[in-house]
C-alpha cells in the first residue's frame, strides 16, 4: 500500500519504518527540517533499539522516504497516518493543536480519496472532529474515511513491541475502512481487534490509566511495607503469581514518568470533568504518583538533614532505561530538589545526558561514567535502572565514594546482593541495609 505518516517522533518514525519493513511504500512527513535532514541521511534522531538498522535497510530498498513537503508526502497515498504529539494542555486536557495543524495541511493538499488513520492518543470524539475538519476543506469529489489505530509501543523497546505487541486495535464506523486496515496490519501477525471509532479511542486511554493505577497501587503498598517491616519484592512476587493480577508493572519505584502516563491520566480526568463525571480513582492515582516523586529526596533529607556542599552522585536521568527521552522524568524533580537543598549535583546517563542538558539546571555537572560520577561523592541516588548501572559492582562504591550511601529509587539490587559490599543502602518498600 502507499502510506503517508505525519509526524516522525517516537511513534510516527517507528510506525513508518515498520510499515516499510512490511513492504509498503511509506513517506514520512514532519515540519521539523532538522529531523527530516537527519532521517534523509539514514540516521535516527532518537535512541531506540533496532531502529537504525531497519531505517537504513528500508531507505536502501527505496520503500521509505522522508519529506517536509505535504504535496510530495501525500501524493498517491491510500492511507494517511497521523502521529503528531498531543501534549498536556494547561488545564490537563490533551492539546490538539498539532492534530489540527496536520488536518489543515491535509485538507489543503489532498486531491484523492484516502483513509486517515489516527495513531496519536486523542480524546474520545477527536476522530469525528478530524473527519469534519479535513472533509470541510476538500474538493466535493474527494472523500475521506477515518479510523483510530491507537499505539501501545513502549519507548526503549518500540520496534520489538510493534512486531510483538499483545494486540492491534482498529476502530472505525465504516466496515470497508476496517477491512483495509485489517489487511495492512495482517503482516504484523498479532491479534487484531475491530471495534467502533469511539471505543478504539477509549481503549488507549483506559489501558494507560489502568497501568498507571497499577503503578500507583504498588508504590502505595511499597510505602506501607516500609512502615510495617515487609519487603515489597516479596509482596510483588507473591501477588504477581495470581494470573488475575499478573506480574508485570509491579516494580515499585519513584513513580511513573515519560510522555504518556502523566499526560494521559490527566487527560482522562479532564475529559471526565467535561461530561460532569468525577474520576475519583484516577485523581488519586495522579496524587499518589506526585507524592512518590518526593519519596527518595525525603529519605535523603531524613538521613542527611543538610546537603549544603555535599557531592551528590545521580545515576540515570532518562524516565526509564533504553531511551534518551527526558519527558516527565523523575530526575527533573529530584535534581531540582537536591539543588534547592544546596547539593553539588554530579549526574550520569549513558544515553540521555545531551537531552538532559537542555532541560535540567545548568548547575549540574555531567560525568562520563558511573565511576567518575561517584568518585568522591557523599551519597549516590539511582534514578534509572540502566543495565550499566545495575551491573556496576557494589563493592566499588566503597572504594570511590567518601562514604558509600546509596538511595536506590529503582530497587536495582536484591537485598541479598548487598552482603559484603560495605554500603549503606536505602531503597523503595524494603528495609534499609547497612552491610
Ligand atoms: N512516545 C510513546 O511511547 C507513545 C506511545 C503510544 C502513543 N503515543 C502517542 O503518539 C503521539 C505522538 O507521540 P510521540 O512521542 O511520537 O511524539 P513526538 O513529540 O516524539 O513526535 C511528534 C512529531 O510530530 C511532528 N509534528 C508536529 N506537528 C506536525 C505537523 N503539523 N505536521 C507534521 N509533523 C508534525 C513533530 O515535529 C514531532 O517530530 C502522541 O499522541 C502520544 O501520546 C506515544
Ligand atoms: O513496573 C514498573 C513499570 C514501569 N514503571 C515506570 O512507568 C513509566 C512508564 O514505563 P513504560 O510503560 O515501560 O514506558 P512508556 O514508554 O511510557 O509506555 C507506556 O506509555 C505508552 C504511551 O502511551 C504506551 O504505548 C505503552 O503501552 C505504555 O507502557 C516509567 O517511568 C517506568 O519507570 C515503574 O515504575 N514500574
Amino acid at each position: 500500500m502507499n502510506i503517508a505518516v505525519i509526524g516522525t517522533g517516537y511513534v510516527g518514525l517507528v510506525t513508518g519504518v515498520c510499515l516499510a519493513e512490511l513492504d509498503n511504500q511509506v513517506t514520512c512527513i514532519d515540519i521539523d527540517d532538522e529531523k527530516i535532514a537527519v532521517l534523509k541521511k539514514g540516521e535516527s534522531p532518537i535512541y531506540e533499539n533496532g531502529l537504525p538498522e531497519l531505517l537504513q535497510k528500508n531507505i536502501e530498498r527505496e520503500r521509505l522516504h522522508f519529506t517536509t513537503d505535504y504535496n510530495e508526502g501525500l501524493a498517491n497515498k491510500d492511507l494517511i497516518y497521523i502521529a503528531v504529539g498531543t501534549p498536556q494542555g494547561e488545564d490537563g486536557a490533551a492539546d490538539l493543536t498539532f492534530i489540527d495543524q496536520a488536518c489543515q495541511s491535509i485538507a489543503k493538499i489532498l486531491d484523492h480519496d484516502a483513509i486517515i488513520v489516527t495513531k496519536s492518543t486523542v480524546p474520545v470524539g477527536t476522530n469525528e472532529h478530524i473527519k469534519d475538519q479535513i472533509q470541510a476543506g476538500l474538493p466535493d469529489d474527494v472523500t475521506i474515511n477515518v479510523a483510530s489505530n491507537p499505539e501501545f509501543l513502549r519507548q526503549g523497546s518500540a520496534v520489538h513491541d510493534t512486531f510483538n505487541g499483545d494486540r492491534i486495535i482498529i476502530g472505525s464506523d465504516d466496515e470497508y475502512t476496517l477491512d483495509i486496515l485489517e489487511k495492512v496490519n495482517t503482516g504484523f501477525n498479532l491479534p487484531i481487534v475491530r471495534t467502533d471509532l469511539r471505543s478504539a479511542e477509549m481503549i488507549k486511554y483506559a489501558s494507560n490509566a489502568f497501568l498507571a493505577t497499577k503503578l500507583s497501587f504498588i508504590n502505595e503498598m511499597a510505602n506501607l511495607c516500609e512502615k510495617l517491616g515487609a519487603n515489597i519484592d516479596n509482596v510483588s512476587e507473591g501477588m504477581g503469581m495470581d494470573k488475575r493480577i499478573g506480574s508485570s508493572f509491579l516494580n515499585a519505584g519513584i513513580g511513573y514518568g515519560g510522555s504518556c502516563f502523566p499526560k494521559d491520566t490527566r487527560a482522562v480526568i479532564s475529559v471526565g470533568k467535561k461530561v460532569d463525571y468525577d474520576m475519583q480513582l484516577l485523581e488519586n492515582v495522579v496524587g499518589v504518583n506526585e507524592r512518590q516523586k518526593v519519596i527518595l529526596v525525603d529519605k535523603v533529607m531524613e538521613r542527611f538533614k543538610d546537603l549544603q556542599g555535599k557531592k551528590v552522585a545521580v545515576l540515570g536521568l532518562a524516565f526509564k532505561p533504553n531511551t534518551d527521552d527526558m519527558r516527565e522524568a523523575p530526575s527533573i524533580f529530584v535534581t531540582e530538589n537536591l539543588l534547592d537543598q544546596g547539593a553539588d549535583v554530579h549526574a550520569y546517563d549513558p544515553v540521555a545526558a545531551e537531552n538532559a542538558k537542555q532541560i535540567l539546571s545548568d548547575k549540574i555537572t555531567y560525568a562520563a561514567s558511573v565511576k567518575e560520577t561517584i568518585d568522591g561523592a557523599d551519597l549516590t541516588l539511582i534514578l534509572t535502572e540502566w543495565d550499566e548501572i545495575k551491573k556496576f559492582p557494589l563493592s566499588e562504591y566503597k572504594q570511590y565514594m567518601n562514604y558509600p550511601v546509596i538511595f536506590d529509587g529503582r530497587n536495582c539490587f536484591d537485598l541479598e546482593q548487598l552482603a559484603g559490599s560495605n554500603v549503606e543502602y536505602h531503597s523503595i518498600g524494603r528495609p534499609a541495609v547497612y552491610s
